[in-house]
């Protein structure tokens, strides 16, 4: 059974282009979803192995963990899935720290725990790769809990690069503008554009060339590949 890479939130955007593209590199792919998307059976076409999981309840992440524990190596885990929640007011402040600190925190350190033997008998070196983000270390006005929850996952990694070396490498990549979502208005985009210096949207090709350049490396961990247009001299 080759190792495979894991990678979560593989339903749409960057997630569903990382394992497209991963799998088609020749890497076997697991990939998670919560909502069931058409293009969900482009990546099983492609030999994809699907499992559906909402990481915000306990039993669905218990029984995705029963189903990871049959694949005897991992070559990498790629935490991708993230819920980008805006601050609510007072009456749902808990409900949201609580969700963006299960998602992006969590979760991520339940599975990192729970497949560490599994990486280690890759047989070659293995990759735990977080999906941070630019605001984990500037914050956000708006996305507070979000910025908070991000800037936890990229101490993770520093734990986690500590704990597992030298059999795994671990590390984050942090983007600024990647993609727009649909219903970001024109004003938004405009707004959000004039914030780096490359005023455009990097695309998920930056960061399957970054995931690429960390699966090829023998010596980078407990590192954050900023993907971020220059948004930091801005
Ligand atoms: N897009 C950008 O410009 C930027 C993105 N990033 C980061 O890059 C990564 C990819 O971004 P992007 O593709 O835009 O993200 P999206 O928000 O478009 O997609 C995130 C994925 O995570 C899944 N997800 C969300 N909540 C849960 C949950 N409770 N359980 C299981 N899966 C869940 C979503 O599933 P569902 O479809 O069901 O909602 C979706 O497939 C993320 O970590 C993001 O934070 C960082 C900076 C900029
Ligand atoms: N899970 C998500 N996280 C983020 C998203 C997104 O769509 N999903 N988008 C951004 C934005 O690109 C922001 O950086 C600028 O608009 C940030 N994180």
């Amino acid at each position: 059974m080759p190792a495979a890479i894991l990678i979560t939130g593989v339903g749409k955007r960057v997630g569903f282009y990382l394992a497209k593209h991963l799998a088609q590199q020749g890497h076997k792919v697991i990939g998670t979803y919560r909502s069931q998307y058409p293009q969900l059976q482009e990546l099983e076409a492609l030999g994809v192995e699907l499992h559906r999981c909402d990481f915000y309840h306990d039993a669905q992440l218990d029984e995705l963990l029963q189903k990871l524990a049959q694949q005897s190596a991992f070559k990498a885990l790629i935490h991708n899935a993230s819920d980008w929640l805006p601050d609510g007011d007072t009456t749902s402040a808990l409900s949201i720290m609580d969700k963006m600190m299960r998602i992006h925190v969590s979760v991520p350190y339940t599975i990192n725990l729970a497949l560490a033997d599994q990486l280690k008998a890759n047989s070659g070196m293995a990759d735990i790769i977080h999906i941070t983000d630019y605001v984990a270390e500037k914050g956000s006005k708006k996305h507070a809990a979000y910025a908070a929850s991000k800037a936890a996952l990229q101490n993770l990694t520093l734990s986690f690069a500590a704990k597992y070396a030298p059999e795994v490498k671990v590390n984050s990549i942090a983007p600024a503008l990647l993609m727009f979502n649909p219903d970001d208005d024109e004003h938004y985009k405009q707004k959000a554009l004039n914030k780096s210096l490359m005023t455009k949207e990097g695309g998920e090709v930056e960061i399957l060339n970054a995931i690429n350049y960390l699966l090829q490396s023998h010596y980078v961990t407990g590192q954050t590949l900023k993907i971020d247009g220059g948004r930091h001299l801005v």
